[in-house]
């Protein structure tokens, strides 16, 4: 459904991602993991369509994306859920859902997904008419999330959803991401996390510096020494 090759992503003279390809099948979780500051956030927006790349391809579902709009991939299916959450903290809960939803073209199916929104997240209903800047981390999460949703996304781009979540909190954002999946959203997950990240992921990418060191499938990575030591935090 994704697919990107050799991509090379610049911010003025430093070279953030130096030449990357890596695909995301349909209707599978695949994960990027990394050290701070490996080029993961980079390439998610880059895939948005929120930062130029210097060169390479992105294509999603057949269509070359590279030189599109970020409004226009979002409208093709194609939804992010940032890092460090970015909601519009004076606007209240369901306003923020409810712009999640400014591309679509049917809107007849927003007050549906408004309500699966509300189901997936109980607390996003409870709260709907509370300004989103009183929400704590974890509940600023949920929000982007449930935002994101609202376009209706094929694929969905998850930039470290656990970060600041109490281990409960982080388990239900990790059964979500697995309840999407079973509905058959395509998801790409960027997450420090690297053992919940690599339970749910079909296959990973491990980059290094801007590289991909290595790749596998979410079970082999789990038992890989590298992984094991550099992520997982054992000898
Ligand atoms: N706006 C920017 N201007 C200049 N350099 C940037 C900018 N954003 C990121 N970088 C640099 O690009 C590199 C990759 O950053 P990126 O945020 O993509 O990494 P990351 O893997 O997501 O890291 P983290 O896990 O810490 O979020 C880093 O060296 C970073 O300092």
């Amino acid at each position: 459904m994704l697919e990107v090759k050799d991509l090379v992503v610049s911010y003025g003279r430093v070279r953030a991602v130096k030449g990357i390809s890596f695909s995301v099948p349909q209707g599978s979780v695949v994960s990027l993991l990394g050290t701070n500051g490996a080029g993961k956030t980079t390439t998610l927006r880059t895939v948005s369509g929120l930062h130029p790349p210097e060169s390479g391809e992105i294509w999603f579902d057949g269509q070359r994306i590279d030189a599109v709009p970020a409004h226009k991939v979002v409208q093709m299916g194609l939804a992010h859920s940032p890092e460090g959450r970015r909601i519009f903290p004076r606007l209240t809960v369901q306003d923020n859902l409810m712009l999640g939803a400014f591309a679509r073209r049917d809107r007849g199916g927003t007050g549906k997904d408004l309500q699966r929104a509300f189901e997936l997240f109980p607390i996003l209903a409870e709260r709907r008419h509370q300004p989103a800047g009183t929400f704590s981390g974890g509940e600023q999460q949920m929000l982007a999330i449930g935002r994101a949703l609202m376009s209706r996304p094929r694929m969905l781009m998850l930039d470290e959803p656990s970060m600041g979540l109490s281990p409960l909190m982080m388990k239900r954002i990790m059964s979500t991401i697995a309840e999407l999946k079973s509905e058959g959203v395509t998801i790409l997950l960027v997450e420090q996390n690297a053992h919940a990240a690599l339970t749910l992921a079909d296959h990973g990418y491990v980059l290094e510096v801007g590289l991909i060191a290595f790749d596998d499938t979410g079970a082999n990575l789990l038992t890989d020494d590298r992984v094991r030591r550099a992520y997982l935090g054992e000898d």
